[in-house]
Protein backbone atom coordinates (compact mmCIF):
# COMPACT_ATOMS: atom_id res chain seq x y z
CA UNK A 1 0.00 0.00 0.00
CA UNK A 2 1.19 3.66 -1.03
CA UNK A 3 1.49 5.99 1.89
CA UNK A 4 1.79 9.68 1.49
CA UNK A 5 2.86 11.18 5.30
CA UNK A 6 4.44 14.99 5.76
CA UNK A 7 5.78 15.65 1.93
CA UNK A 8 6.80 12.00 1.67
CA UNK A 9 6.07 8.97 0.27
CA UNK A 10 6.50 5.29 1.00
CA UNK A 11 5.70 1.95 0.96
CA UNK A 12 3.72 -0.29 3.99
CA UNK A 13 2.00 -3.49 4.16
CA UNK A 14 -1.23 -3.47 2.87
CA UNK A 15 -3.65 -4.19 6.43
CA UNK A 16 -6.70 -5.01 4.45
CA UNK A 17 -6.01 -7.99 2.19
CA UNK A 18 -2.92 -9.33 3.93
CA UNK A 19 -0.94 -8.68 0.77
CA UNK A 20 2.53 -7.00 0.96
CA UNK A 21 3.17 -3.66 -1.08
CA UNK A 22 7.25 -3.92 0.36
CA UNK A 23 8.68 -6.83 1.42
CA UNK A 24 7.32 -8.53 5.02
CA UNK A 25 3.65 -8.48 5.40
CA UNK A 26 3.86 -8.68 9.17
CA UNK A 27 5.93 -4.93 9.52
CA UNK A 28 4.41 -2.98 11.52
CA UNK A 29 3.04 0.79 10.22
CA UNK A 30 -0.09 2.93 12.65
CA UNK A 31 -2.09 5.24 10.35
CA UNK A 32 -3.26 6.78 13.78
CA UNK A 33 0.29 7.51 14.87
CA UNK A 34 0.79 10.30 12.04
CA UNK A 35 0.20 13.39 14.75
CA UNK A 36 2.77 12.25 16.97
CA UNK A 37 5.10 11.93 13.51
CA UNK A 38 4.42 15.39 12.18
CA UNK A 39 5.14 16.74 15.44
CA UNK A 40 8.35 15.11 15.61
CA UNK A 41 9.21 16.36 11.94
CA UNK A 42 8.46 19.60 12.97
CA UNK A 43 10.64 19.28 16.16
CA UNK A 44 13.15 18.03 14.10
CA UNK A 45 13.18 21.29 12.12
CA UNK A 46 13.09 23.33 15.44
CA UNK A 47 15.70 21.50 17.12
CA UNK A 48 18.13 21.96 14.34
CA UNK A 49 17.72 25.91 14.97
CA UNK A 50 18.42 24.86 18.31
CA UNK A 51 21.40 22.87 18.47
CA UNK A 52 22.85 23.41 14.80
CA UNK A 53 25.85 20.62 15.13
CA UNK A 54 22.61 18.15 15.62
CA UNK A 55 23.22 15.96 12.47
CA UNK A 56 22.58 12.26 12.88
CA UNK A 57 19.39 10.43 13.73
CA UNK A 58 18.82 6.97 14.27
CA UNK A 59 15.09 6.05 14.17
CA UNK A 60 15.80 2.97 16.47
CA UNK A 61 12.55 0.76 15.97
CA UNK A 62 12.01 1.77 12.19
CA UNK A 63 9.64 -1.47 11.17
CA UNK A 64 8.95 0.62 7.68
CA UNK A 65 11.26 3.63 8.38
CA UNK A 66 8.72 5.91 8.52
CA UNK A 67 10.32 7.90 10.78
CA UNK A 68 13.61 7.93 9.34
CA UNK A 69 12.33 8.69 5.75
CA UNK A 70 10.77 11.90 7.30
CA UNK A 71 14.07 12.64 9.38
CA UNK A 72 16.62 12.42 6.40
CA UNK A 73 13.83 14.90 4.04
CA UNK A 74 14.69 17.04 7.03
CA UNK A 75 18.40 16.68 6.43
CA UNK A 76 19.46 14.41 9.00
CA UNK A 77 22.28 11.81 8.32
CA UNK A 78 19.73 8.64 9.59
CA UNK A 79 19.79 5.37 10.44
CA UNK A 80 16.85 2.80 10.55
CA UNK A 81 17.70 -0.28 12.67
CA UNK A 82 15.08 -3.15 13.13
CA UNK A 83 15.40 -6.45 14.56
CA UNK A 84 13.25 -8.20 11.95
CA UNK A 85 15.08 -8.44 8.47
CA UNK A 86 11.62 -7.85 6.25
CA UNK A 87 11.50 -4.37 8.02
CA UNK A 88 14.99 -3.78 7.46
CA UNK A 89 14.58 -4.50 3.91
CA UNK A 90 11.65 -2.48 3.58
CA UNK A 91 12.86 0.48 5.67
CA UNK A 92 15.82 0.47 3.08
CA UNK A 93 13.34 0.39 0.07
CA UNK A 94 11.49 3.47 1.56
CA UNK A 95 14.94 5.30 2.37
CA UNK A 96 15.92 4.42 -1.12
CA UNK A 97 12.71 5.60 -2.93
CA UNK A 98 12.48 9.04 -1.07
CA UNK A 99 16.60 9.53 -2.32
CA UNK A 100 17.60 11.81 0.54
CA UNK A 101 19.68 8.98 1.38
CA UNK A 102 19.93 6.77 4.89
CA UNK A 103 21.12 2.95 6.06
CA UNK A 104 18.84 1.00 7.30
CA UNK A 105 20.66 -2.12 9.49
CA UNK A 106 19.60 -5.55 11.15
CA UNK A 107 20.62 -4.72 14.21
CA UNK A 108 19.14 -4.70 17.79
CA UNK A 109 18.75 -1.29 19.15
CA UNK A 110 20.63 -1.78 22.00
CA UNK A 111 23.70 -3.16 20.57
CA UNK A 112 23.86 -0.35 17.96
CA UNK A 113 23.48 2.33 20.64
CA UNK A 114 26.60 0.80 22.44
CA UNK A 115 28.50 1.20 19.40
CA UNK A 116 27.80 4.05 17.62
CA UNK A 117 26.84 7.83 19.02
CA UNK A 118 24.29 9.58 17.55
CA UNK A 119 22.84 13.13 17.92
CA UNK A 120 19.35 12.52 17.87
CA UNK A 121 18.05 8.94 18.88
CA UNK A 122 14.24 8.49 18.23
CA UNK A 123 12.57 5.13 20.46
CA UNK A 124 9.31 3.94 19.46
CA UNK A 125 9.07 0.11 20.72
CA UNK A 126 5.76 -1.58 21.03
CA UNK A 127 4.91 -0.57 25.35
CA UNK A 128 7.58 0.34 27.04
CA UNK A 129 10.79 2.03 25.98
CA UNK A 130 12.38 1.30 29.33
CA UNK A 131 14.34 -2.06 28.02
CA UNK A 132 16.24 0.56 25.75
CA UNK A 133 16.84 3.22 28.14
CA UNK A 134 20.33 2.74 29.22
CA UNK A 135 22.56 2.88 25.88
CA UNK A 136 20.15 5.76 24.98
CA UNK A 137 21.50 7.64 27.81
CA UNK A 138 24.77 6.31 28.18
CA UNK A 139 25.65 7.66 24.38
CA UNK A 140 23.04 9.95 23.49
CA UNK A 141 24.34 13.51 22.16
CA UNK A 142 21.84 15.93 22.14
CA UNK A 143 18.42 14.63 21.86
CA UNK A 144 16.31 11.63 23.10
CA UNK A 145 12.45 11.58 21.40
CA UNK A 146 10.80 8.68 23.26
CA UNK A 147 7.03 7.18 23.04
CA UNK A 148 5.69 4.37 25.36
CA UNK A 149 2.53 2.72 24.59
CA UNK A 150 2.09 1.14 27.83
CA UNK A 151 -0.20 3.72 28.80
CA UNK A 152 -1.79 1.15 31.92
CA UNK A 153 1.12 0.23 33.25
CA UNK A 154 2.40 4.03 33.00
CA UNK A 155 -1.05 5.44 34.94
CA UNK A 156 -0.84 2.63 37.43
CA UNK A 157 -4.02 1.24 36.16
CA UNK A 158 -1.38 -2.08 36.02
CA UNK A 159 0.15 -1.07 39.04
CA UNK A 160 2.46 -4.06 39.49
CA UNK A 161 3.94 -3.88 35.64
CA UNK A 162 4.16 0.54 36.13
CA UNK A 163 5.98 0.17 39.42
CA UNK A 164 8.42 -2.91 37.84
CA UNK A 165 9.25 -0.93 34.70
CA UNK A 166 9.29 2.31 35.68
CA UNK A 167 10.61 1.94 39.13
CA UNK A 168 8.30 4.41 41.12
CA UNK A 169 4.57 3.84 42.19
CA UNK A 170 2.01 5.21 39.63
CA UNK A 171 -1.91 5.58 40.61
CA UNK A 172 -4.77 5.35 39.08
CA UNK A 173 -6.24 8.85 39.15
CA UNK A 174 -8.70 11.28 37.27
CA UNK A 175 -5.82 12.86 35.92
CA UNK A 176 -4.29 9.35 34.23
CA UNK A 177 -2.63 10.55 30.96
CA UNK A 178 -0.60 12.78 33.21
CA UNK A 179 0.45 10.41 35.82
CA UNK A 180 1.55 8.40 33.05
CA UNK A 181 3.59 10.99 31.49
CA UNK A 182 5.26 12.05 34.70
CA UNK A 183 5.59 8.56 35.39
CA UNK A 184 7.83 8.24 32.55
CA UNK A 185 9.75 11.18 32.44
CA UNK A 186 10.58 10.57 36.03
CA UNK A 187 12.20 7.06 35.08
CA UNK A 188 13.73 9.07 31.99
CA UNK A 189 15.25 11.52 34.37
CA UNK A 190 16.87 8.87 36.56
CA UNK A 191 18.51 6.49 33.80
CA UNK A 192 20.35 9.62 32.42
CA UNK A 193 21.40 10.75 35.44
CA UNK A 194 23.07 7.21 36.51
CA UNK A 195 25.52 8.77 33.37
CA UNK A 196 25.90 12.16 35.16
CA UNK A 197 23.50 13.43 32.32
CA UNK A 198 20.28 15.66 32.50
CA UNK A 199 17.68 14.90 30.64
CA UNK A 200 15.44 17.82 30.67
CA UNK A 201 12.29 17.73 28.89
CA UNK A 202 10.76 20.42 26.12
CA UNK A 203 8.13 19.08 24.65
CA UNK A 204 5.87 16.19 26.04
CA UNK A 205 2.37 14.97 24.94
CA UNK A 206 -0.07 12.69 26.00
CA UNK A 207 -3.35 10.77 25.00
CA UNK A 208 -5.30 7.60 26.13
CA UNK A 209 -3.04 5.44 24.09
CA UNK A 210 0.52 6.97 24.37
CA UNK A 211 3.20 9.33 26.02
CA UNK A 212 5.93 11.11 23.93
CA UNK A 213 8.42 13.45 25.06
CA UNK A 214 11.45 15.29 23.54
CA UNK A 215 14.40 15.46 26.21
CA UNK A 216 17.64 17.31 25.43
CA UNK A 217 20.68 16.31 27.25
CA UNK A 218 23.08 18.37 29.09
CA UNK A 219 26.64 16.53 29.87
CA UNK A 220 26.43 18.24 34.04
CA UNK A 221 26.28 16.14 36.10
CA UNK A 222 25.19 19.04 38.46
CA UNK A 223 21.86 19.80 36.01
CA UNK A 224 21.54 16.22 36.63
CA UNK A 225 21.60 16.64 40.15
CA UNK A 226 19.33 19.31 39.57
CA UNK A 227 16.33 17.79 37.65
CA UNK A 228 16.23 15.19 40.00
CA UNK A 229 14.87 17.45 42.45
CA UNK A 230 12.37 18.36 40.76
CA UNK A 231 11.06 14.94 41.09
CA UNK A 232 8.61 13.87 43.97
CA UNK A 233 5.72 12.14 45.03
CA UNK A 234 2.07 13.50 44.44
CA UNK A 235 -0.74 13.24 47.56
CA UNK A 236 -4.34 12.73 45.95
CA UNK A 237 -7.52 12.59 48.19
CA UNK A 238 -9.62 9.57 46.58
CA UNK A 239 -13.10 11.38 48.37
CA UNK A 240 -12.82 15.07 47.75
CA UNK A 241 -9.76 15.09 44.87
CA UNK A 242 -7.81 17.50 46.41
CA UNK A 243 -4.17 16.98 45.59
CA UNK A 244 -0.85 17.95 46.85
CA UNK A 245 2.87 17.75 45.71
CA UNK A 246 6.10 17.29 47.36
CA UNK A 247 9.90 17.30 45.75
CA UNK A 248 11.70 15.11 47.86
CA UNK A 249 13.71 11.75 47.24
CA UNK A 250 11.55 10.36 50.40
CA UNK A 251 7.95 10.36 50.44
CA UNK A 252 6.16 12.12 53.28
CA UNK A 253 2.35 11.78 53.10
CA UNK A 254 0.04 13.64 55.00
CA UNK A 255 -2.15 12.03 57.40
CA UNK A 256 -5.34 13.28 56.26
CA UNK A 257 -6.96 15.50 53.63
CA UNK A 258 -6.06 18.87 54.08
CA UNK A 259 -9.71 20.08 52.35
CA UNK A 260 -11.96 17.03 54.00
CA UNK A 261 -9.74 15.05 56.59
CA UNK A 262 -10.22 11.96 54.57
CA UNK A 263 -7.39 9.32 55.50
CA UNK A 264 -8.12 7.81 51.77
CA UNK A 265 -5.09 9.41 50.35
CA UNK A 266 -3.00 7.99 47.00
CA UNK A 267 0.70 8.36 47.30
CA UNK A 268 2.42 8.31 43.61
CA UNK A 269 5.65 8.56 42.65
CA UNK A 270 8.76 9.33 42.68
CA UNK A 271 7.41 10.76 38.82
CA UNK A 272 8.49 13.93 37.46
CA UNK A 273 7.14 17.10 38.99
CA UNK A 274 8.85 20.16 36.95
CA UNK A 275 7.27 21.40 33.56
CA UNK A 276 6.98 18.53 31.09
CA UNK A 277 7.43 21.44 28.19
CA UNK A 278 9.09 24.46 27.22
CA UNK A 279 7.04 27.08 26.21
CA UNK A 280 9.07 28.54 23.94
CA UNK A 281 10.50 25.83 22.00
CA UNK A 282 6.69 24.48 21.65
CA UNK A 283 5.99 27.38 19.97
CA UNK A 284 8.97 27.25 17.75
CA UNK A 285 7.69 23.47 16.85
CA UNK A 286 4.54 24.90 16.41
CA UNK A 287 5.96 27.47 14.24
CA UNK A 288 7.40 24.37 11.66
CA UNK A 289 4.38 22.83 11.24
CA UNK A 290 3.85 22.94 7.24
CA UNK A 291 0.49 22.57 5.22
CA UNK A 292 1.46 19.04 3.58
CA UNK A 293 0.97 17.53 7.64
CA UNK A 294 -1.58 15.40 7.76
CA UNK A 295 -2.74 16.75 10.82
CA UNK A 296 -1.17 20.33 10.53
CA UNK A 297 -4.49 21.23 12.03
CA UNK A 298 -4.79 19.18 15.24
CA UNK A 299 -0.85 19.85 15.66
CA UNK A 300 -1.07 23.64 15.51
CA UNK A 301 -3.82 23.37 18.30
CA UNK A 302 -2.10 20.66 20.83
CA UNK A 303 1.66 23.10 20.28
CA UNK A 304 -0.78 25.80 20.96
CA UNK A 305 -2.29 24.46 23.88
CA UNK A 306 1.75 22.95 25.02
CA UNK A 307 2.88 26.54 24.75
CA UNK A 308 0.49 28.00 27.27
CA UNK A 309 0.04 25.35 29.30
CA UNK A 310 0.43 25.48 33.20
CA UNK A 311 3.43 23.61 34.57
CA UNK A 312 1.34 22.11 37.64
CA UNK A 313 2.14 18.35 38.18
CA UNK A 314 -1.30 17.44 37.84
CA UNK A 315 -4.39 18.24 36.05
CA UNK A 316 -8.47 18.46 36.81
CA UNK A 317 -11.35 17.23 34.82
CA UNK A 318 -13.92 19.65 35.45
CA UNK A 319 -16.42 16.98 34.49
CA UNK A 320 -15.21 14.77 37.22
CA UNK A 321 -15.43 17.64 39.65
CA UNK A 322 -19.08 18.54 38.67
CA UNK A 323 -20.33 14.88 38.75
CA UNK A 324 -18.60 14.91 42.34
CA UNK A 325 -20.38 18.36 43.32
CA UNK A 326 -24.06 17.57 41.80
CA UNK A 327 -23.63 20.06 39.50
CA UNK A 328 -23.80 20.43 35.32
CA UNK A 329 -21.36 21.02 33.90
CA UNK A 330 -20.18 25.00 31.84
CA UNK A 331 -18.64 25.48 28.53
CA UNK A 332 -14.68 25.12 28.98
CA UNK A 333 -13.28 28.64 28.74
CA UNK A 334 -16.88 30.36 30.61
CA UNK A 335 -15.29 27.68 33.31
CA UNK A 336 -11.28 28.74 33.02
CA UNK A 337 -12.47 32.49 33.11
CA UNK A 338 -14.24 32.30 35.77
CA UNK A 339 -11.03 30.95 37.68
CA UNK A 340 -9.02 33.55 36.11
CA UNK A 341 -11.35 36.41 37.24
CA UNK A 342 -11.27 35.30 40.72
CA UNK A 343 -7.39 36.04 40.62
CA UNK A 344 -6.15 32.73 39.89
CA UNK A 345 -4.30 31.10 37.21
CA UNK A 346 -6.28 28.50 34.69
CA UNK A 347 -5.51 27.00 31.12
CA UNK A 348 -6.96 24.17 29.52
CA UNK A 349 -4.70 21.10 29.48
CA UNK A 350 -3.58 19.24 26.27
CA UNK A 351 -4.92 15.57 27.62
CA UNK A 352 -8.13 15.79 26.60
CA UNK A 353 -11.17 18.89 25.71
CA UNK A 354 -12.26 18.66 29.90
CA UNK A 355 -9.05 19.20 31.28
CA UNK A 356 -7.58 21.91 32.60
CA UNK A 357 -4.74 23.05 34.72
CA UNK A 358 -5.31 25.57 37.75
CA UNK A 359 -2.91 26.62 40.80
CA UNK A 360 -6.47 27.08 42.65
CA UNK A 361 -7.06 23.98 45.10
CA UNK A 362 -10.19 21.76 44.79
CA UNK A 363 -11.71 23.75 47.53
CA UNK A 364 -10.95 27.06 45.66
CA UNK A 365 -12.02 25.79 42.25
CA UNK A 366 -15.40 24.77 43.57
CA UNK A 367 -16.19 27.94 45.53
CA UNK A 368 -15.33 29.93 42.78
CA UNK A 369 -17.02 28.01 40.44
CA UNK A 370 -20.73 26.99 42.24
CA UNK A 371 -22.74 30.11 40.37
CA UNK A 372 -21.70 28.44 37.60
CA UNK A 373 -24.55 26.48 38.25
CA UNK A 374 -27.33 28.09 40.89
CA UNK A 375 -29.22 24.97 40.88
CA UNK A 376 -26.90 22.91 42.39
C1 LIG B 1 6.05 0.07 17.13
S1 LIG B 1 7.08 -0.60 15.89
C2 LIG B 1 7.86 0.82 15.24
C3 LIG B 1 6.96 1.72 14.47
C4 LIG B 1 7.63 2.76 13.61
N1 LIG B 1 8.65 3.51 14.33
C5 LIG B 1 6.58 3.71 13.01
O1 LIG B 1 6.58 4.93 13.31
O2 LIG B 1 5.73 3.23 12.26
C6 LIG B 1 8.35 -1.38 16.79
C7 LIG B 1 9.45 -2.02 15.97
O3 LIG B 1 10.53 -2.29 16.86
C8 LIG B 1 11.21 -3.46 16.37
N2 LIG B 1 12.05 -3.94 17.49
C9 LIG B 1 11.67 -4.64 18.60
N3 LIG B 1 12.74 -4.85 19.40
C10 LIG B 1 13.81 -4.27 18.80
C11 LIG B 1 15.19 -4.14 19.15
N4 LIG B 1 15.68 -4.68 20.29
N5 LIG B 1 16.00 -3.48 18.29
C12 LIG B 1 15.51 -2.93 17.13
N6 LIG B 1 14.21 -3.05 16.75
C13 LIG B 1 13.37 -3.70 17.59
C14 LIG B 1 10.07 -4.36 15.93
O4 LIG B 1 10.55 -5.33 15.02
C15 LIG B 1 9.10 -3.33 15.30
O5 LIG B 1 9.32 -3.26 13.91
Amino acid sequence: MHVSEGGVEIEVPDARDGASAGTGDDVFYNPTQELNRDITAAVLRAFREREPRAESYLDAMAASGIRGVRAAAEGYDVTCADLDADAVELAQSNLDRAGNGGEAVHRNANALMYDEVFDVVDLDPFGTPMPFADPTFANTRDLVCVTATDTAPLCGAHQKSGIRKYGCLPQNTDYHPEMGLRTLLGAMVRTAARYDKAAVPILSHATRHYARAYLELDERATKADELLESTGFVYHCEDCLHREAERSLVAHPPEACANCDSTRILEAGPIWLGPVSEPAFAGAVRDEVTEDFGTAKRARKLLDTLAVELDTPTHFDQHRLCKLWGRSASKMETFLETLRDAGYDATPAHYHGTAFKTDATVAEIREVTAALDPEA
